[in-house]
């Protein structure tokens, strides 16, 4: 099975709110994207909590699957095989239903995997700016690609993934709110 981590039960009923949208909908699975630092993992946690949703945090996916850590997988195999696993992850854990699905900010470099994602959920897109984005994650050795000179490689991987999160259903900003506040405004769009 997937590595689902066990959340608090729903302690904001949907059927309280008016305008929420209908049965079918609500057990929609709810997708994170946005790149590294955004809080995706941070805010699905929240979001799953508050909705009695599990949550799957795509990456901890990987690494079960693996039986190694990403930095890891990076160092004996490359980011080739990592994307692939990534992949692979991706479509199992989207044949389940009401998941909040945290993925890695690379996850949409394949478009088969954004494709797989608009058919598998609801999307929503977490966004920052660079310096936002540095100082989250500065310090942080787990992800490799901002090995070295993180405030370069955020800036050029945000360069390069510009318009990559663009496919999703809703975009929030993420700066200058809490991880609280953002995980109330997923919600909010999410219930319409
Ligand atoms: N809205 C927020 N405001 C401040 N810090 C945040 C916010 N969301 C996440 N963080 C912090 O930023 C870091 C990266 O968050 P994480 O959830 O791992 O991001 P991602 O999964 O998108 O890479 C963590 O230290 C987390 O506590
Ligand atoms: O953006 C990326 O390419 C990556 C993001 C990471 O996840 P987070 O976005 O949760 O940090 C992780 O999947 C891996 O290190 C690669
Ligand atoms: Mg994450």
């Amino acid at each position: 099975m997937f590595n689902l981590i066990p959340v608090k039960a729903n302690t904001s009923p949907i059927g309280k709110h008016k305008r929420g949208v209908g049965l079918n909908q609500v057990s929609q699975n709810i997708i994170l994207i946005g790149m590294m630092g955004t809080g995706k993992t941070t805010v699905g946690r929240l979001v799953a909590e508050r909705l009695g949703f599990q949550l799957l945090d795509l990456d901890a996916e990987i690494e079960r699957m693996e039986g190694r850590t990403i930095p890891e997988m990076f160092a004996e195999e490359g980011e080739a095989y990592f994307r692939k696993a990534e992949s692979r992850a991706l479509h199992n854990v989207l044949a389940a239903k009401r998941l909040v699905i945290a993925t890695g900010g690379g996850a949409v470099l394949n478009p088969d995997n954004c494709a797989a994602m608009k058919q598998g959920g609801w999307v929503a897109a977490l966004t920052a700016d660079a310096e936002t984005i540095i100082e989250r994650v500065r310090g942080d050795a787990n992800r490799p690609l901002l090995a070295g000179d993180v405030e370069e490689r955020v800036r050029r991987i945000m360069a390069e993934r510009e318009d990559k999160y663009r496919f999703a259903d809703v975009t929030i900003d993420t700066v200058g709110r809490s991880a609280d506040e953002v995980a109330t405004e997923i919600l909010t769009h999410y219930r319409g």
